[in-house]
């Protein structure tokens, strides 16, 4: 299935008629170039595209008044004082004889979108969009925002569609106050928003934008403010936020669609935000939500206003919907103190609602010491010198690399005779292994070698990673007589290259740790029921679930608070991930974590299983060749209490060596 890409020139036909400084930066262009982009770098073609419409008057006043509704309406006929006049009455926005009607076309393009996802004629998508719509209210325009166009595409999804649970992710810059009005007191919808906040110096200065407001009456906890108290956020804030709140509340909510305001004024350059986010955070962004409610992902745009890192910025947005592999992010950092701040205080706000924020029993409720910190004016940390002399527009960063798919998306090694599922390739050589290779095995694996079928598809495996190296092939999977030696058998292969760096997840138990170098060649995470006592060094990393892999709840918890900042920060140029046998990993986890893998080392993932896990050959290819892993089931429990122990030991271990892993800030207390 493919991505829509909705949008019409029709609504670059409005700009600002007066002078204005705070309406200035909203201009035609905005959509111009992020369009002109999206042909010049072939993205254009590869959607399909789905024409706008005005949205009805019904479907406007899902949200607005109609009183709201009558006012707009007269603006195509008022003369420009008319206008002006009317502008008064509202903050941050203008309006313009042609608005009313690009509004309604905003709001129609989001929800043709949404038909085309909810109805199966694509995956997900794209809405390019101006006006924006999150800061409007019911009874008022707001922030360029004339309707809200993603706060009507959630109502309208609900009624038409009966979907029971929306998941909104809000990652422009700016707090989208009329989707939290909108929702708050509404559990089917959880509305997630940063925002640039500064403690409430910056736009639009609002007390109920801050953590402490997590919704009203039915809606308490699924609203979710993470304010941003300083300027400069980086890539490592805005992931450390989503590895350590918003995915694990996102899987727990399980929601049945996405809708994204994606405004980029969150990206770095954008004279509104002044953060220092790549462009190409959004590929990773869009990856990590791609999983979720079957991939059906609604984009639309919000706002963005730096005319060269907002078109980069939708392009790497739109580029992953289409499922190319996301660029590799290099030296992420820890999170700041203010972010981790701020993290820590929203998660102990929503700590109530949500069991996955649940925090091994006697560590301290970190919500007051975080208070304490920011009353006492809190030392913060230091602001860096150099960067923060540069205004926004003169920031300078470098233009994405190139994402290029390789010509295969799978490949397979199999046992002999079987066929590979559709849309993969099969492979399958004849050479012998290498005598060196040969020698190393029969060190290791005496025993195992007599059984002349257990070396029968080595060579093929060979062949394949060779193939991944050359990017001839993206990803692949091998199903092999011992996956241990399999698994010797590549990082032998893949070692050799000098500056090589594999990230291997073993799901199941089984002695890999041997292999588990400290030269940082390799970095080993091994999800199991076994309780390894062994201390280890930071790249041998022993997950141990009480109940293993079967626990759904306790594997996410490995995944997205352990596994996911490990490899981000460790930056793998492959990943290999290995099925014991017997992992007894439950299928709907098995394709979450095979789907989230592929947002590393440029989707080289290498999957290796055990003969007689046939059964998981086809799921395991179908998430592979990119399709979303199905939901798991909801509700999802909540974690064991050991569990949540043993990867909060893990974390405190851990995180001065790999600092992503952070999620509290330094406690003063
Ligand atoms: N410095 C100009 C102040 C603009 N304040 C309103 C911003 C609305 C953004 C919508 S995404
Ligand atoms: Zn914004």
């Amino acid at each position: 299935m493919g991505t829509a890409l909705v949008y019409d020139e029709e609504m670059t036909k409005y700009k600002l008629l007066w002078v204005d400084p705070a309406c200035k930066i909203e201009v035609p262009e905005r959509l111009t170039v992020s369009y002109e982009a999206l042909v010049k770098n072939g993205l254009c073609q590869r959607c399909v595209s789905i024409p706008a419409r005005e949205a009805t008057e019904a479907e406007i006043l899902l949200v607005h008044s109609e009183e709201y509704l009558e006012g707009v309406k007269k603006t195509p006929y008022m003369t420009l004082e008319d206008l002006k006049e009317f502008t008064l009455q509202y903050g941050d926005v203008y309006f313009h004889p042609n608005i009313y009607h690009c509004a309604k076309l905003a709001v129609g393009s989001a929800l043709q979108l949404c038909d085309s996802v909810m109805t199966g004629k694509v995956r997900n998508g794209m809405a390019l969009v101006r006006p924006p719509g999150h800061h409007s209210m019911r009874s008022a325009a707001s922030g360029f925002c004339v309707f809200n166009n993603v706060a009507i595409a959630a109502r309208y999804a609900k009624q038409k569609y009966g979907v029971k649970r929306v998941l909104i992710v809000d990652w422009d810059v700016h707090h989208g106050q009329g989707v939290q009005y909108c929702f708050e007191d509404d559990p089917s919808v959880l509305y997630f928003s940063w925002h640039r906040y500064e403690h409430q110096k910056f736009w639009p200065n609002l007390r109920e934008s801050d953590y402490d407001n997590v919704g009203k009456e039915d809606g308490a906890g699924f609203n979710i403010n993470v304010p941003w108290n300083k300027v400069g956020m980086k890539n490592s804030d805005y992931l450390s936020v989503f590895f350590h709140l918003l995915l694990p509340v996102a899987y727990e909510f399980c929601p049945e669609l996405v809708l994204v305001c994606a405004g980029f004024d969150s990206a770095i350059g954008d004279p509104e935000g002044e953060m220092c986010a790549s462009p190409d955070i959004f590929a990773h962004l869009t990856h990590l939500l791609m999983n979720l409610a079957g991939g059906k992902l609604c984009a639309v745009l919000e706002g963005g206003y730096n005319l060269t890192s907002l078109p980069q910025s939708v392009c790497q947005t739109v580029q992953t919907l289409l499922g190319d592999p996301p660029t590799r992010l290099s030296d992420l950092g820890a999170p700041c103190e203010s972010a981790l701040e701020s993290l820590q205080c929203v998660r102990s706000a929503h700590r109530q609602y949500w069991s996955c924020l649940r925090q091994a029993a006697g560590l301290p409720d970190s919500h007051v010491s975080a208070k304490r910190i920011r009353s006492a004016g809190g030392e913060g940390e230091r602001t860096e010198v150099g960067e923060e002399e540069k205004s926004a527009e003169e920031q300078a960063w470098p233009e994405p690399p190139q994402r290029v798919s390789p010509p295969v998306r799978c490949a397979l090694v199999l046992p002999g005779g079987e066929a590979p599922p559709d849309g993969c390739e099969q492979i399958s050589s004849r050479e012998e292994l290498h005598p060196l290779m040969l020698t190393k095995l029969r060190e290791h694996f005496q025993s195992e070698l007599d059984n002349c079928s257990a070396l029968a598809s080595l060579p093929s495996l060979m062949t394949l990673v060779e193939k991944m190296e050359k990017n001839e092939i993206r990803n692949g999977l091998a199903v092999v007589h011992s996956v241990t030696m399999a698994m010797m058998c590549v990082l032998q292969h893949v070692g050799d290259a000098p500056s090589s760096r594999t990230l291997v997840v073993c799901v199941g138990g089984g002695s890999v740790g041997s292999h588990a170098r400290e030269d940082g060649k390799t970095l080993t995470v091994q999800i199991s029921s076994e309780d390894t006592e062994k201390p280890t060094g930071k790249f041998y990393v022993p997950v141990h679930l009480k109940k293993g892999c079967g626990d759904a709840s306790g594997f996410m918890q490995a995944l997205l608070g352990l596994l996911l900042p490990l490899g981000y920060q460790y930056n793998p140029d492959l990943v290999l991930l290995v099925q014991m046998p017997n992992a007894g990993v439950c299928g709907g986890v098995w394709q979450q974590l095979v789907g989230v893998l592929q947002g590393f080392a440029q989707g080289h993932v290498l999957v290796l299983m055990q003969e007689g896990e046939q059964a998981r050959v086809g799921p395991t290819a179908s998430t592979l060749l990119g399709d979303p892993a199905p939901p798991l089931e909801h509700p999802l429990q909540a974690p064991l209490p050991e569990d949540v122990e043993a990867v909060e030991t893990l974390r405190s271990r851990l995180q001065s060596d790999w600092s992503l892993l952070q999620n509290t800030g330094e406690s003063t207390a």
